[in-house]
Formats: C-alpha cells, sequence, structure tokens
C-alpha cells in the first residue's frame, strides 16, 4: 500500500456543507488520531476514507458497532472475513463453526477479555461488551488500514488500553476518531484535529500535550 490522499473532498448532507474542502495524506504505518468536538466532522471524514479507500483492504469499526445482535459473538467476529470465503463456507459456518476458525477467534476473545461471551448473542451484552466484539472483528478481518470510530468509547481505563494496545499492534496504519486526547496522543503518531468541518490541527503526537487539543472543545 503506498500513500492514502483525499484531495479536495467535501461532504454535504441535503444543502448543508458539513467537511471540507480538505486534503489529506496518510503515510503507510502513519497512526493518526482525529480528534474534535462532538458533530464537527469525524464520522462523516472516516466514511469519505472508507469510500475511497475500501478497495486497498481497510477493517472498518463504525462508531454503531455495525453487529448482528441475534447471532453470537463468534459469528459476529467470523463476519469480518465474510468477503474472503467463498458463500457455502460462511452459511456452513453459520450452523456449525469450523474448528480452526474457533481456535483462531478464541485467542483474540481471550486478549479482549470476552472469551466467556464466545456463544452469547451479542444482544445480551453489555455496551463495552459489544465494543470489543466489534473491535475483535477488526483485528480478526486484517487488512493494511484500520478506520475506528470512537473504539473505546464505552470501555473503562484498563480495557481502553488492553483495546487500544491491540488495535494498534495489529494495524500500524490507522485513522481512529478518538474523544480521550491523552489516549488519542499516546497511541498515534499525528493528530488532525477538526473544527467545523476544516482541519484546524495538523502536528506529531510527541509535539502535542492534552491542553494544546483544548482548543479544539
Ligand atoms: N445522516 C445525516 N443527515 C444529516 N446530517 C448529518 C447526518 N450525519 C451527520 N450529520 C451532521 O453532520 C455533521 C458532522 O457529523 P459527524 O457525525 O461527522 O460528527 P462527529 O464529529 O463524528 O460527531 P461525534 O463525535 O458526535 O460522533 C453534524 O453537524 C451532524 O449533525
Amino acid at each position: 500500500m503506498n500513500a492514502l490522499a483525499l484531495n479536495e473532498i467535501v461532504a454535504d448532507y441535503g444543502t448543508q456543507r458539513v467537511l471540507g474542502p480538505l486534503s489529506i495524506t496518510l503515510a503507510r504505518g502513519e497512526r493518526v488520531a482525529l480528534v474534535g468536538r462532538s458533530g464537527t466532522g469525524k464520522s462523516t471524514l472516516l466514511g469519505v476514507m472508507h469510500q475511497h479507500w475500501h478497495r486497498q483492504g481497510v477493517a472498518l469499526m463504525p462508531q454503531e458497532l455495525g453487529l448482528v445482535p441475534s447471532l453470537s459473538v463468534f459469528h459476529n467476529v467470523f463476519m469480518g472475513r465474510l468477503a474472503r470465503q467463498p458463500t457455502w463456507y460462511n452459511l456452513a459456518s453459520l450452523v456449525r463453526p469450523f474448528r480452526h476458525d474457533v481456535a483462531a477467534i478464541r485467542p483474540l476473545l481471550e486478549r479482549l477479555g470476552i472469551d466467556d461471551k464466545c456463544w452469547t448473542a451479542t444482544g445480551e451484552l453489555s455496551g463495552g461488551q459489544r465494543q470489543r466484539v466489534a473491535a475483535a472483528r477488526a483485528l480478526y478481518q486484517q487488512g493494511d488500514l484500520l478506520l475506528a470510530d470512537e473504539p473505546v468509547s464505552a470501555l473503562d481505563g484498563p480495557l481502553s488500553e488492553v483495546v487500544m494496545t491491540a488495535l494498534t499492534q495489529a494495524y500500524p496504519t490507522a485513522v481512529l476518531a478518538m474523544h480521550d486526547v491523552e489516549l488519542a496522543l499516546r497511541f498515534t503518531e499525528r493528530v488532525i484535529g477538526i473544527a467545523d468541518g476544516a482541519i484546524v490541527i495538523d502536528a506529531p503526537s510527541r509535539t502535542l500535550r492534552a491542553q494544546d487539543l483544548l482548543v479544539l472543545y
């Protein structure tokens, strides 16, 4: 994967412009945090990135998670690779999972502390548990780039560390919308601050402190 670029993109809802025009280039091996007030355009920007780059092996962890509540944790994680496998295989797995897929998924669940929920329907889980299922699915999916929208918003301190560590180890190239600026600074190399659909900060994380980002809020 070479550098990923968006050039002068805009996004509108109806007649209202909510993003851009803005340009971003993302280097391979670069993890970027998108930070900014609620409603300022971070999710919209991640959506535009997904539209432009989805053919390049992108794992997406949307804010609303996109889980199927009636299916088990195992099956929701398994869905991370649906597109790569034949339909007969996916259908057979729905009825009776293959042993090697269970063996591949269990360690991810263990790492995220939800192994005991492997066969529980995701509709019966807490918000934090569901968020970890979505993280496990992103880990299982693999790919060149992770786009994640508030990936640890429902988790407390130690668990958010576990999930951020797992996601950033698996995806050296990533764009993460984050509301926790301390975490954003620790787990990314670059911070892009968004205000009213425009980039107002773009700087290496090591040059910033949390209070430098307060102007965004
Ligand atoms: N489906 C939609 N229809 C109309 N307007 C929308 C829609 N989705 C988002 N918007 C508007 O676009 C703007 C940007 O929203 P967006 O979800 O990208 O912000 P955000 O920074 O991700 O917010 P948050 O941190 O709360 O998730 C907001 O003003 C929002 O009201």
